[in-house]
């Protein structure tokens, strides 16, 4: 089962620049979340403070009652044993055949034998469909291999927080389908706890069960997937929904002039909300939540035609 990740207050800025102030939010355990926001506002810098990479002037991020922002090296070295992390360009040693890439982390932390060591990268190589391309170079294979090579990799060590960032990047929807599909399955199957930083508006809207968006210099939001799906939050509205009239620019913040212009404007309505996406079992998973649960619970109406099986990128 994943741990919970509890961010409180948290703040990081590089000399002047603020990239974002006061987030707060807990990633439940075994639960897929997804972070979004426009190019810029510090995602990965996001990611990078969870792992105490980074570490930010305020605030705090805490995991099994370490505080990742001000504990000690020793601590954090201990707490980062939960986390795997597949970074955006799978961070594959070009010298390394795919096995010993994937090996690299249990021969570095482990003292297990080379032939415990196989049967674990096999494991995880089958669970990513990469069996029979053990012996390739990084450079030999596509873009969507890599991914799930490095997801084999974040693996070994059966962490209980995954960290992934940007996974679609520089794939084609077909790929970034099966590596979504690849997510979920690994879910299902370990309960670790996902955040996945991403740009896809269909897989913000289709995979996680609660979704995020860093915009601004803060927070704007951060909740059930359906929550956000049903938002009328401008900014919600317009990235979820991938339209143009709406608080977001070109440079991430329209000026006046743009804004006035789109006065009066109407926006389109909201677009139904997909089922979210199973695992292949055809099962829930068990974090996930029936479909229109959340907007029952709380007296939402979906958009008209919401959680039927022919929306766009559900299953
Ligand atoms: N180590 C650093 N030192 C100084 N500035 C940094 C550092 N790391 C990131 N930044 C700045 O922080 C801001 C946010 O960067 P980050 O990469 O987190 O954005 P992002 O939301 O992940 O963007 P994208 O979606 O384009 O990948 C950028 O302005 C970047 O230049």
């Amino acid at each position: 089962m994943g741990v919970e990740v509890r961010v409180e207050g948290l703040t990081k800025s590089f000399g002047s620049q603020l990239i974002w102030g006061d987030v707060s939010l807990t990633l439940p355990a075994g639960e897929i979340c997804v972070m979004l926001g426009p190019s810029g506002t510090g995602k990965s810098v996001f990611l990078k403070t969870l792992i105490g990479l980074i570490k930010p002037e305020r605030g705090h991020v805490w995991i099994e009652g370490t505080d990742i922002a001000t504990c000690s090296e020793r601590e954090l070295y201990e707490v980062r044993r939960l986390f795997g992390v597949l970074f955006q360009d799978g961070a594959m040693f070009g010298s390394m055949n795919l096995y010993d890439n994937v090996a690299f982390p249990l021969r570095e932390h482990t003292k297990k034998s080379e032939s415990d060591i196989r049967s674990i990268v096999m494991e995880k190589m089958e669970m990513v469909g990469l069996v029979g391309a053990e012996k390739k170079l990084p450079g030999e294979i596509s873009g969507g291999m890599r991914k799930r090579a490095g997801l084999a990799r974040a693996l070994v060590l059966d962490p209980q927080i995954l960290l992934v960032d940007e996974p679609d990047s520089g794939l084609d929807p077909v790929r970034t389908s099966f590596l979504n599909q690849v997510m979920i399955d690994l879910n299902e199957a370990f309960g670790a706890t996902f955040l996945i930083v991403t740009h896809d508006v269909n897989t913000a809207r289709t995979v996680p069960d609660n979704i995020g968006m860093l915009y601004h210099r803060h927070l704007a939001m951060f909740g059930p997937r359906e929550m956000l799906l049903s938002s009328e939050e401008p900014v919600i509205r317009q990235f979820l929904n991938a339209q143009m009239i709406g608080p977001i620019g070109m440079s991430e913040e329209k000026d006046a002039e743009e804004l006035a212009a789109e006065a009066g404007q109407e926006l389109p309505p909201l677009p139904p909300i997909p089922i979210q996406q199973l695992p292949s079992s055809g099962m829930l998973r068990p974090t996930q939540r029936p479909p229109g649960e959340w907007c029952r619970e709380h007296g939402v109406v979906p958009p008209p035609g919401s959680f039927q099986t022919n929306t766009v990128g559900a299953r």
